[in-house]
């Protein structure tokens, strides 16, 4: 779907990125597509949660690990975009309090802008 998302684009404000915390092998891949968006010009102002699911399953990697090989805190360094990320289960449940928060917030943040709906 990848090459689609850029459609997609067009008055977007929060970007959430998933990345399968119970599956390594994508990680690379999923780094790509996500510099991909990062430097994306339509994407600059947008807030951005990048979110590691699956993580009630087994793994022979931490989430911290995967940060790391992906250098993920060089990444946010360097990004124009604020970045958030969070460990979530979608199956369980686990910690999607904190992403709706992060959207509660995000959005607040976003009407307060100039231009920002009333
Ligand atoms: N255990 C677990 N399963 C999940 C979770 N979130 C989604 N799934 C399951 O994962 C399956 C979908 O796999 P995904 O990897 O999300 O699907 P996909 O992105 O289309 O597949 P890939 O491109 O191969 O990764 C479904 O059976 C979901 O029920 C989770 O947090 N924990």
């Amino acid at each position: 779907m990848g090459p689609i998302w850029s459609s997609y684009f067009g008055n977007c404000h929060s970007l959430l990125f998933m990345m399968d915390a119970a599956n390594p092998t994508q990680l690379s891949a999923s780094c790509v597509q996500l510099l991909g968006l990062l430097s994306a010009e339509q994407l600059a102002e947008a807030s951005v949660l990048i979110l590691f699911n699956k993580i009630d399953l087994p793994c022979y990697m931490t989430v911290d690990e995967m940060k790391s090989l992906i250098r993920l805190p060089d990444i946010i360094a360097c990004a124009k975009q604020n970045i958030t990320t969070a460990e979530i289960s979608a199956q369980k449940g686990t910690g999607l309090s904190e992403v709706l928060r992060w959207l509660q917030d995000t959005h607040r943040t976003d009407r307060r802008l100039p231009g920002g709906e009333p």
